[in-house]
């Protein structure tokens, strides 16, 4: 487990600038703890953004790439993003829960059929695919697709 303390200061042009750019998370379950006051994490759906509400003091718990690998798909990993604003810096605490990068991972065997053939091939050290795809703006899980 890594966890990550997230730091956005206010910032006078949020059109231009986000605190975080769209991604999906390379872990197996994410646990976040956001801001208990300042709202900017969202989601896409259907190409359209939705916020996530804040809930003080509640945790927000995500999945990530390899939970959606190891599942062949079944488990979605999705696709975020954190906008900032102009008045109120924002703080968020996230811990990424993963396997051992040394442990190569991959679909589950018995969730590979003829009706749901595997998706992804398996894969070791996932967070380095993920952090190199990230700098790259490409989306991670094509990039691990059979
Ligand atoms: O700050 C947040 O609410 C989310 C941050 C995030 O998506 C991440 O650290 O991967
Ligand atoms: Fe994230």
């Amino acid at each position: 487990m890594q966890t990550r303390f997230n730091f956005y200061p206010p910032c006078s042009r949020p059109d231009l600038v986000h605190g975080v750019k769209p991604h999906t998370d390379r872990s197996g379950i994410t646990i976040l703890l956001q801001d208990k006051e300042v709202e900017g994490l969202q989601i896409v759906v259907d190409g359209n953004w939705y916020r996530v509400p804040v809930i003080p003091h509640a945790l927000v718990v995500n999945l990530g790439d390899q939970m959606q690998i190891m599942s062949n798909g079944i488990y979605k990993s999705p696709m975020h993003r954190v906008v900032t604003n102009t008045e109120k810096l924002r703080i968020s605490v996230a811990s990424f829960i993963e396997p051992d990068p040394d442990n190569e991972i991959g679909p589950v065997e018995h969730l590979i059929d003829e009706q749901r053939p595997r998706l992804y091939r398996n894969v070791k050290n996932y967070g380095i695919i993920n952090y190199e795809c990230y700098q790259k703006g490409l989306v991670v899980l094509e990039t691990v697709q059979v």
